[in-house]
């Protein structure tokens, strides 16, 4: 037969409580890991403390005190955890996992129908109840079939979103309650709503992200538990009804809006197993009754029944499943460095500093070459580009890649205005539009004058119109400069300038180009070929 040990036998007693719900007395609750256990009985022990500022502090000393006791710190460790919406039942269920983990060798393990249920706190009431991450202070020690004995630790966790936490403190308790643990129950009410797989996917995610990257899933095994299920005719209660009901829940079809699908997807990549358990109503006496102590008469049947296969099924020795991180199995002593680690991440602020491309051509810069502008703009955009692939993203790879051409497009559209900023800051740019009417103007003046004096008057008025026209031009042009005013007509005056400009500047190239031999003739001199061969006959 399959036996239970407890890690600290003798001392080992589930607490009892006097109020409902809830360990004896004040004293248990205020007990920190500073102290000595008072009286030596097991219970609850916050390990994780989400502070009225929302940050979060692991209490090591607490920690490592029970994972690190001798009996337990090498064994490998199986944890398990109850996550989800605050006042839905997850410390009443886990109080009943205590029961079963104390009374393993009965058949009758959920004991007596007058003994309140203690344990973890629970209680009735709209307010929020159990907070951080709590463990109990004693670790089991379970033969496995196989003969191992490993450590079974259970963890209760804060509800997600009461009205007193933010986002990022469910998201975090979350996370880290699914990396620690080699068993998620996933606590929701009467139905999985889309919304359930969308909070699901965004702690998961969170979780993702101060974990190492692998091609391993990076968690273990998910159950959804379904509280208050009502529709036993549809699917029965129980796993064999919860995983039918699941699969058609998370069932990934091509005619599905991308959104369900990559729900959908994001969580069959996370876990390596996904089941299901609906659960019935436990009865009004136990929803409603502020006088309520988890006594099992006051219990509905079907909720037992159904109480006493699921909580074998999570808990048997045959069932339960050593945690597992990047494919090695962990020991206590290894979750205690885990949890340290993980704490760390979420407790830090790993931002990015980019560079920004003003503090290479901003408008105090003075203007910069074109090439080293188009050189500089390639080495910070890479590695804006590296940042954003080197910092951890929520959403996958997918996702991501949408927003990294995204960045490259915007980066792109930055630089074409720097482009112009810098342009605008060479001298000669500014200078273009009165240099080509001087020019102009001079040209102008000179046929003019030609002309007059060839007597060819038509042209020599043709030409002096011309000049006429390049003069106001210019003055106009310096008026739109000066005032601010007609700028459209000073950008088509600047356009014009710019094409006769580039036209002259090509024509000159042209020119000279043509006419090389003109310059080295009359400027004998060795010519470049000549002084690379000489060169060459050098290094020989
Ligand atoms: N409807 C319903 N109520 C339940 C069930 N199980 C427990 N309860 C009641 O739900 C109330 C809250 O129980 P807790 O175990 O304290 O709930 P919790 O989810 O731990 O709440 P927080 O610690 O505040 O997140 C108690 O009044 C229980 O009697 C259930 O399956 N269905
Ligand atoms: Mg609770």
């Amino acid at each position: 037969m399959i036996r239970f040990n407890q890690a600290r036998q003798g001392k080992a007693r589930q607490g009892s409580g006097a109020g409902p719900g809830s360990l004896s007395d004040k004293n248990v609750y205020d007990w920190s890991s500073e102290e000595e256990e008072p009286d030596g009985r097991a219970r609850p022990v916050q390990v994780l403390l989400v502070k009225d500022d929302h940050t979060f502090e692991l209490d090591e000393a607490a920690l490592s005190r029970i994972l690190l006791s001798e009996e337990v710190r090498d064994r490998e460790v199986v944890a398990i955890s109850v996550a989800g919406a605050f006042r839905k039942g997850k410390s009443f269920l886990m109080d009943f996992m205590l029961r079963y983990m104390y009374n393993h060798a009965s058949e009758v393990w959920l004991g007596d129908s007058d003994e309140p249920l203690t344990g973890f706190s629970w209680r009735g009431g709209s307010e929020r109840e159990t907070t951080g991450i709590q463990i109990w202070s004693e670790v089991f020690l379970v033969d496995k079939p196989d003969g191992r004995k490993v450590a079974v630790l259970l963890m209760d966790t804060q509800g997600t979103f009461d009205s007193q936490s933010t986002l990022r403190d469910s998201a975090t308790v979350f996370a880290l309650s699914t990396m620690i643990s080699s068993m998620q129950v996933y606590n929701i009410s009467q139905n999985v709503q889309e919304d359930d797989l969308q909070h699901l996917q965004l702690f998961t995610e969170y979780g993702r992200l101060a974990m190492e990257e692998t091609f391993l899933k990076p968690f273990q095994s998910m159950i959804f538990l379904v509280r208050d299920w009502s529709f036993p005719y549809e699917f029965p209660y129980g796993q064999e009804g919860g995983m039918k009901f699941l699969e058609k829940r998370l069932k990934i079809s091509e005619n599905q809006h991308e959104e369900l699908q990559n729900v959908r997807k994001h969580i069959h990549s996370c876990f390596t197993n996904i089941s299901c358990f609906l659960m019935p109503h436990p009865g009004l006496k136990v929803a409603t009754n502020p006088l309520f102590d988890g006594r099992i008469k006051e219990i509905d049947g079907d909720f037992l029944s159904n109480l006493k296969v699921l909580v074998p099924w999570l808990l048997s020795p045959r069932n339960i499943d050593v945690k597992e991180i990047n494919g090695s199995k962990i020991t206590c002593r290894g979750l205690v460095e885990y949890f340290k680690a993980y704490i760390k991440i979420y407790q830090g602020e790993e931002l990015p500093h980019p560079k920004s491309m003003l503090q290479v051509c901003g408008g105090d810069r003075p203007f910069l070459a074109p090439s080293e502008l188009q050189a500089r703009h390639g080495v910070i955009r890479e590695e804006a580009l590296q940042v954003f692939r080197g910092v951890k993203k929520m959403g996958g790879e997918e996702f991501s890649r949408r927003y990294l051409q995204q960045l490259e497009g915007e980066i792109d559209e930055v630089f074409v205005q720097y482009i112009k900023h810098n342009d605008s800051k060479n001298i000669f740019h500014a200078a273009r539009t009165p240099a080509t009417l001087f020019v102009v103007i001079f040209v102008m003046y000179v046929a003019a004058g030609i002309t007059g004096f060839v007597g060819v008057d038509i042209i020599a008025s043709l030409c002096n119109m011309i000049l006429g026209l390049a003069l106001i031009t210019l003055c106009t042009w310096a008026y739109i400069r000066y005032s601010g005013e007609y700028r459209e007509l000073g950008a088509v005056i600047d356009q014009v300038a710019g094409a006769l400009w580039d036209q002259a500047l090509y024509k000159l190239y042209n020119v000279a180009a043509n006419h090389r031999h003109l310059y080295h003739h009359a400027f004998p001199g060795p010519q470049m070929e000549e002084v690379a061969e000489e060169q060459d006959k050098k290094r020989d």
